[in-house]
């Protein structure tokens, strides 16, 4: 089943002379499953596509699909609930609300979707423990986890509710390198039990738990390939 499905789309920024074509004419497709990397170089589109695909921006050519929804056919209210129902980011930095504890982190999506507080921290708690969180720092705040912490709750936030999309934008890179894997498990296990998975990244490495890589220049995709290797060959190799 397709989840999300990019056709034709196509993203500038500003007018004239000033335009920035940051997405041009792309065409992707990831079917529940599958997780896909995006390389390039820096200013190729990356985040720009990551972003489209979630409904954080829009496109000024194209359209995007996701679960078989054109994004552009909702309201801003139905956009934010598909978005929430649908769609988990992991992002570098964690965009974690300080003033919230790990626990309620993870559970605000529910929390705004309705769920009652008891059964969203319940969940809450459940996502924590699958993603490794001792059940001890549930309650702490983001000032007082490690940066592998963090990004774990984060990633618990991501995949909480059944999602069916989820979007990282170099989710390792603030990472050390043992965590950084560990976080890329995460999101691998989480595609091989039906999500479909974007994975933003530098890293050849970690492009290897993709079972697709896409490249992106200047706004194009220009290949879309099978990884160079699998990720245990890579990791073999890096020992
Ligand atoms: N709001 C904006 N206004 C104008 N130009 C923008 C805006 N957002 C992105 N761009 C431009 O669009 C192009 C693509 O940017 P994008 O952030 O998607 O690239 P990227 O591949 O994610 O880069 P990086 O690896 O550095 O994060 C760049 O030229 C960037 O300067």
């Amino acid at each position: 089943m397709t989840v999300l499905h990019l056709r034709g789309v196509g993203r500038v920024h500003g007018t004239g002379d000033n335009a920035v074509h940051a997405l041009v004419d792309a065409d992707l497709t990831i079917a529940a499953g599958e997780l896909v990397a995006i390389m390039g170089p820096s200013g190729s589109g990356k985040s720009t596509l990551l972003n489209l695909a979630g409904g954080l921006d829009a496109p000024t050519s194209g359209e995007v699909l996701v679960e078989g929804t054109v994004l552009a056919s909702l309201n801003k209210k139905r956009l934010a609930a598909l978005r929430r129902r649908s769609v988990g980011y992991v992002f570098q930095d964690y965009n974690l609300i300080p003033s919230l504890t790990a626990a309620e982190n993870a559970s605000l999506p529910l929390e705004l979707d309705g769920t009652s507080a008891g059964k969203a921290r319940r969940t809450a708690l459940a996502a924590l423990e699958e993603v490794g969180l001792d059940v001890k720092q549930a309650d702490r705040f983001p000032d007082e986890l490690s940066g592998g912490q963090a990004q774990r709750v984060a990633i618990a936030r991501a995949l909480i509710g059944e999602r069916r999309l989820v979007l990282a934008d170099e989710p390792t890179g603030a990472l050390d390198s043992t965590t950084g894997e560990e976080v890329l498990k995460l999101l691998r296990r989480r595609c091989d039990a039906g999500a479909a998975g974007l994975l933003v990244t530098h890293d050849a490495r970690h492009a290897g738990w993709a079972d697709r890589v896409v490249f992106l220049r200047d706004g194009r995709i220009v290949d879309s390939s099978a990884p160079l290797a699998d990720a245990e060959t890579l990791l073999e190799g890096a020992q």
